[in-house]
C-alpha cells in the first residue's frame, strides 16, 4: 500500500497542498480528483520525489519511500516527456531498458501493448506524426513499462476516445487484479465513477473528501423523496425538515432531525395513499461540487 501522510508543499506565500493524506491501497483504483489548481499534480509530483515535501511523508509498505522504490513505479506525468521527432518503437523499448528490461523482452512487450492499443501498424511511425489521442495510447504504454509496483497517472483518459479508454481501463485492472496500488486524477466525473474504488478530493490544497463511491453517497444529511397520491404541500409544516423541492405529489426532503423520516412517513399514511419513499443518494457530480464549493 502506498499511504501519503500530511503532505504539504508550499510555492512562496502559496500552499498548494496543504497538510493531505489518503491511501492508495494495492489491488484498488483511487481517483484523485479536484478543480484546476486544486494540487493534483503537485502531490504526484512529491509522491514520485520529481518535487520536493515541505512537510509530511511519502509512505511505501509501511516505510518512508525510497528512490528504488519510486523506480519501480509507473508514472504518468502531466507533461508526457517523451520525443516527438523518433519512432515510438524505439523510444518505447529504450524507456523498458532504462528501467530495466532486456531489449528482447522489452520489445515484444513494447509489440503486445501497441497491439492492444490499436497501435501495431504505427511502431515505425515518428511520435508527432500521431493523433493527440494516439499519442496519449503511447504515453500509456510507456508508463507500464515494466509491470509496475504501483501506478501513478497524471489524467491518463484525457484525449482518449472511448475505445482507448476501453483498453486503458482493462489494462488497469489486470494490474488492480495483481494487487498493483493504482492512482489516477481525472476531470471526468462520469469516468471516475465508473472505474475507481475509491476517491480522493482536493479543494484548495485540502483533502476534503475520501473513500469508496458508496461511502462518500451515504455520507452527509439523508434525503428522501416522497411521492403521494394527493398533494404534499403539508411537508412544510413538519418540523426536523428541510424541503429541497415540492412538486404536487412529490416531495424531496432532507432529514435536519434525526427520526424526523418516521414522523413524515406516519403522517404520510395517515393522511392517505403513499406511492413511493425512498433513500435519495447525491450522485458523484453533487458530491464534487458540495465539497468543493
Ligand atoms: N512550480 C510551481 N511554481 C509555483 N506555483 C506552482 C507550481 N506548480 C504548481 N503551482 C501552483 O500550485 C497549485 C496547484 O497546482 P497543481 O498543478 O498541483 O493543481 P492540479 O490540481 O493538478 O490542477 P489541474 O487540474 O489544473 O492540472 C496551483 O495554484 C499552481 O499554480
Amino acid at each position: 500500500m502506498l499511504e501519503i501522510r500530511e503532505l504539504t508543499r508550499r510555492f512562496g506565500d502559496k500552499t498548494a497542498v496543504d497538510r493531505v493524506s489518503f491511501e492508495v491501497p494495492a489491488g484498488l483504483m483511487t481517483g484523485f480528483v479536484g478543480g484546476n489548481g486544486a494540487g493534483k499534480t503537485t502531490t504526484m509530483r512529491m509522491v514520485m520525489g520529481v518535487l520536493g515535501i515541505d512537510d509530511g511523508e511519502v509512505l511505501w509498505g509501511d516505510r518512508p519511500i525510497t528512490r528504488l522504490d519510486r523506480r519501480s513505479f509507473g508514472y504518468m506525468p502531466e507533461e508526457r516527456g517523451l520525443y516527438p521527432k523518433q519512432p515510438i518503437l524505439d523510444q518505447l523499448v529504450y524507456v523498458a531498458q532504462l528501467k530495466g528490461m532486456a531489449r528482447t523482452e522489452a520489445r515484444s512487450e513494447v509489440q503486445e501493448l501497441l497491439e492492444r492499443f490499436g497501435l501495431g501498424e504505427r511502431a515505425k511511425d515518428h511520435l508527432e506524426k500521431l493523433s493527440l489521442g494516439n499519442q496519449q495510447r503511447v504515453q500509456i504504454i510507456a508508463s507500464v513499462l515494466p509491470k509496475p509496483a504501483a501506478l501513478i497517472l497524471d489524467e491518463p483518459f484525457s484525449g482518449l476516445d472511448p475505445v482507448a479508454v476501453d483498453s486503458m481501463v482493462d489494462l488497469l485492472r489486470e494490474y488492480t487484479r495483481d494487487d498493483v496500488p493504482v492512482l489516477f486524477s481525472s476531470h471526468q466525473l462520469d469516468l471516475v465513477e465508473r472505474l475507481c474504488d475509491r476517491l480522493v478530493v482536493l479543494s484548495h490544497g485540502r483533502r476534503v473528501a475520501a473513500g469508496t463511491v458508496s461511502e462518500l453517497r451515504d455520507a452527509g444529511v439523508p434525503r428522501f423523496r416522497l411521492v403521494l397520491g394527493g398533494d404534499a404541500g403539508w411537508v412544510r409544516d413538519l418540523r426536523g425538515l428541510e424541503v429541497l423541492d415540492l412538486d404536487g405529489t412529490t416531495a424531496l426532503v432532507e432529514v435536519q432531525q434525526e427520526g424526523a423520516e418516521q414522523h413524515l412517513v406516519a403522517e404520510a399514511t395517515s393522511r392517505g395513499d403513499v406511492h413511493e419513499f425512498v433513500r435519495v443518494r447525491p450522485a458523484l457530480s453533487e458530491i464534487y461540487r458540495e465539497a468543493t464549493a
